[in-house]
């Protein structure tokens, strides 16, 4: 039933069919959700199969990502990413920096010296009180945008409810113990565009990556990539290991929020994405690397929720590592250090 994704010394990323949760018998399902709880604890990643979003689909939504991103300069800034409040919107080659750092000011010095390469958008929860999509005007190869990443938004949307039915099965809870906390669907869909680049940048540039070391915050993200490569997960001894891809798979890591939630159970691990690994025959990349492209959905639990630890994560209360925290501050105030 489970193979692994990524395997190195002391990081093993299992794969596992994710229609044996959904559609297998009860043993099935309860095998399943203890080998999905498993490897967010150990590793805090897993990659998925046969998640119910087709491969087509799944296609068709990064040919239209691409058709973003070709867009002209002006356009795209006519769309600009504001607040972390909105969340909403396009940033710009270096306007993101992904970071550990938590001080402004450093993330501002790291930002100038040698910024992320790439360029998103950003799409939150369509109808949220005050805080509009920004969707762009629809014409060209862009007819049909705004239904069709609402769609996909939809489909990531359930799916993050049934991981976390499968969390809280491996966790011996209800099935439904998360379904409250995450019905909203207050998540964040990123479509993400790293620009061709010379191979010689991460030779001239020490420290050069395409994205920053980092966790993600939320609960989980649901992350999309292109065959491209460059994907890293850190190991728990410190070394980053490629996260190779596998077609119509989806990579899915635990955030902070999900981690403290578990009383730090369930792992948080940094990523980032670099060069793409060097082939050692047959490199057709000749001094240039093909852009990649990547889709992230960010899972959250619902803005208004109270997090506190999950029952049977501590035994007394002197073992809750956190006080309670509100889903919606939290979140606000992690995005407002790296923008
Ligand atoms: O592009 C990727 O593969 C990773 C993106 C990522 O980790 C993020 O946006 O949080
Ligand atoms: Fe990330």
């Amino acid at each position: 039933m489970e193979a692994a994704a990524v395997q190195s010394q002391d990081l093993l990323i299992p794969l596992i069919d994710f229609s044996s949760f959904l559609n297998g018998d009860e043993i099935q399902r309860q095998e399943t959700a203890k080998a999905i709880l498993h490897g967010f604890q150990t590793a805090g990643f897993i990659y998925l199969k046969n998640i119910p979003i087709h491969p087509q689909r799944r296609r068709e939504v990064f040919a239209m990502s691409a058709k973003f991103f070709e867009l002209d300069t002006a356009t795209k800034m006519s769309l600009e990413w504001t607040t972390p409040q909105a969340n909403r919107g396009y940033s710009a080659p270096g306007r993101e920096k992904t970071t550990q750092l938590i001080d402004i000011a450093e993330v501002a010095k790291l930002k100038a010296a040698i910024p992320d390469i790439k360029e998103s958008f950003e799409i939150g929860r369509e109808g949220e009180e005050g805080q509009p999509n920004q969707w762009p005007q629809e014409s060209g190869d862009i007819l049909g945008f705004k239904k069709m990443m609402l769609d996909f938004f939809a489909q990531c949307k359930a799916v993050h409810v049934e991981v976390m039915r499968a969390i809280a099965i491996g966790m011996d809870l209800e099935a439904s113990f998360f379904d409250t906390y995450v019905d909203v669907g207050d998540n964040t869909l990123r479509l993400l565009h790293y620009p061709a680049v010379k191979k010689d940048v991460f030779q001239i540039n020490p420290g050069q990556v395409r994205a920053g070391e980092h966790s993600d915050y939320g609960s989980i993200t649901l992350l999309f990539q292109d065959s491209r490569g460059g994907l890293q997960v850190q190991s728990p001894s410190g070394d980053f290991v490629d996260a190779t891809p596998i077609d119509d798979t989806v990579v899915v890591n635990a955030g902070d929020l999900l981690a403290r939630w578990s009383n730090d159970t369930i792992k948080s691990t940094v990523h980032r994405v670099v060069e793409p690994p060097h082939k050692k025959e047959g490199d057709t990349y000749g001094d240039t690397y093909p852009a990649r492209y990547s889709i992230a959905y960010f899972c959250n639990p619902n803005f208004k929720s109270h997090i506190e630890a999950i029952p049977g994560t501590f035994a007394t209360e002197s073992e809750k590592k956190y006080e309670g925290i509100n889903s919606g501050d939290y979140l606000v105030q992690r995005l407002g250090t790296t923008y």
